[in-house]
């Protein structure tokens, strides 16, 4: 049976939730149709509140296999869905449904840049990737799927973090980077004081100094929280990039 189509709900049990930061969680998921997701791919969680109302979120695997998939996912103390899952018994059964997102990675350096409309891919020679916290897990998918499968895309991660002990899949990341010449990884952490690395904020300079200089053959991307998204849209359009797409 192929893969369940985008916007069909399916449920799924909780198998696995192992703690990989101070705040984040990996979670297990076995679902009961195949929803094997492709790189950058996600799906979304349907929950309902106390009172009922619905506390729908979105989660993009690190792991997907035919009926099994592994996503970290951070704990918002005062968030909504996420302290429930912080709590669940392993084995409840969930609601979910799988989602298009904005930018699809098909192979071999083919892209389709909102599959939702479009069906015709594009081929980029370099992919910049910015990303904030949890906001790595589509930029993950992706570096992990070009390495595995040897494709020649040159990926370039600028990864942003409060702290060290922030910086999720640190060790599977800095692996890839060993196997993977055509990936490049620069940490920034911004409350870190004495860190060796790059401190501060993502900024201009920042992006002059760990990326290379853009073209028509160049994807920049994008995920990390709502603050920091927006910055790093208006710094893409200052380094003149033709084709940004936030994932
Ligand atoms: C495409 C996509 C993929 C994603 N993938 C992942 C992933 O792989 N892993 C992951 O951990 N997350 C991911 N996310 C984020 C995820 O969907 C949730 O937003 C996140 O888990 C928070 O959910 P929550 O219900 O616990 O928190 P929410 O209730 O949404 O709140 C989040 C934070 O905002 C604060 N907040 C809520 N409302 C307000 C307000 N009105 N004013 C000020 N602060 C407020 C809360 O206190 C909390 O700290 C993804 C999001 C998208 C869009």
């Amino acid at each position: 049976m192929s893969s369940i189509d985008y916007d069909k709900t399916f449920d799924a049990t909780l198998v696995k939730r192992d703690q990989i930061t101070h705040d984040t969680y990996l979670f297990g998921f076995q679902s009961d149709v195949d929803i094997q997701l492709e790189p950058a791919e996600h799906f979304q969680i349907l929950m309902k509140d106390s009172d009922g109302i619905d506390i729908n979120r979105n989660y993009t695997p690190i792991l997907s296999q035919k009926r099994y998939f592994e996503v970290p996912i951070k704990i918002y103390p005062q968030g909504s869905l996420t302290p429930i899952l912080a709590k669940m018994s392993i084995n409840t059964r969930l609601q979910m449904q799988r989602k298009i997102g904005k930018l699809a990675y098909v192979g071999a350096n083919k892209f389709i840049i909102a599959p939702k409309i479009n069906k015709q891919f594009q081929i980029f020679k370099t992919i910049l990737m910015i990303c904030g916290g949890t906001g790595i897990t589509p930029a993950y998918s992706i570096i992990k799927h070009v390495c595995q499968n040897k494709d020649p895309l040159q990926m370039h991660l600028l990864y942003a973090n409060k702290t060290s002990q922030d910086i999720l899949l640190k060790d599977q990341i800095s692996k890839l980077q060993n196997e993977c010449p055509n990936l490049k990884v620069t940490h920034i952490l911004d409350k870190e004081p004495g860190y060796n690395g790059l401190q501060g904020y993502v900024s201009l300079n920042v992006l002059k100094s760990v990326f290379p200089s853009p073209n028509s053959e160049t994807i920049g991307t994008y995920c990390g929280p709502t603050a920091m998204n927006k910055v790093v849209a208006e710094l893409y359009k200052n380094y003149n990039l033709q084709t940004v797409v936030k994932f």
